[in-house]
């Protein structure tokens, strides 16, 4: 297991589902039990970040608030740098059912020298599928105190590492990986997706 934490960012409204997303089922548990499972696999340390701790206890992870609350994904991820124990942390949402910690870990052996490592795809970049080291705390608390909320505004002022998606195929189904679910259409196409993929917690054996 690496010395680096998984952050899982669950302070969101789920205004476009309409309903907490996080705790909604794809492949037999919540999208965050998979997430956090995921992550457990990797990381020493998981953090949730979210604003409702009391819905999350059960999972046995850390379970802590935003710094600045009501102010979104960024800062969710000063929230998690701040508490983490280690220099690295993978941040990613609670709302992405592929998520895989072998890919995750990948991602986090690329970070030493870098304070970014994030997912490129031609232009589009994964910010809530990344590395982060504590020097990106104070350049996001500028942007936030700014209410400057774009993820990766603060990109310019650390150092970043762009791995083109194309690196990870070996890891992972790229189709898959970053998909997040945002609306009730999507819950469906996760699950869709999901379909003989994995069963419930616990299958028969036989
Ligand atoms: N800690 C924290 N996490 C957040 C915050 N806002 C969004 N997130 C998380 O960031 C991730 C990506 O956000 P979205 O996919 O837009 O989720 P959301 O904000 O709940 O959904 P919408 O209201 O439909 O935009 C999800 O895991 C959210 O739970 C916040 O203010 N604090
Ligand atoms: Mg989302």
């Amino acid at each position: 297991m690496l010395k680096a934490s998984g952050v899982v960012l669950a302070g969101g409204k789920s205004s476009r589902m309409g309903t907490n997303k996080a705790l909604l089922a794809v492949h037999g548990q919540t999208m965050i039990e998979h997430v956090v499972e995921e992550m457990r696999k990797a990381f020493r340390e998981v953090i949730i970040v979210t604003n409702e701790p009391h819905l999350y206890s059960g999972l046995g992870v850390r379970v802590i608030t935003d710094l600045i609350p009501g102010l979104g994904p960024l800062s969710g991820i000063h929230a998690g740098l701040t508490a983490s124990s280690y220099e690295y942390s993978f941040v990613t949402a609670c709302d992405m059912p592929f998520i895989d910690h072998r890919l995750a870990a990948y991602l986090v052996q690329e970070a030493p020298g870098y304070d970014v490592v994030v997912p490129q795809k031609g232009d589009y970049l994964e910010p809530l599928h990344a590395v982060y080291s504590k020097a990106c705390i104070a350049p996001i608390k500028m942007c936030l105190e700014n209410r400057i909320f774009k993820i990766i505004a603060f990109y310019p002022a650390v150092k970043v590492k762009f791995v083109g998606i194309e690196r990870m195929r070996p890891l992972a189904d790229l189709e898959k990986v970053f998909f997040n679910v945002n609306t009730p259409q999507e819950l469906v196409h996760a699950r869709e997706m999901a379909k003989g993929e994995k069963h419930g917690p616990k299958d028969s054996g036989s």
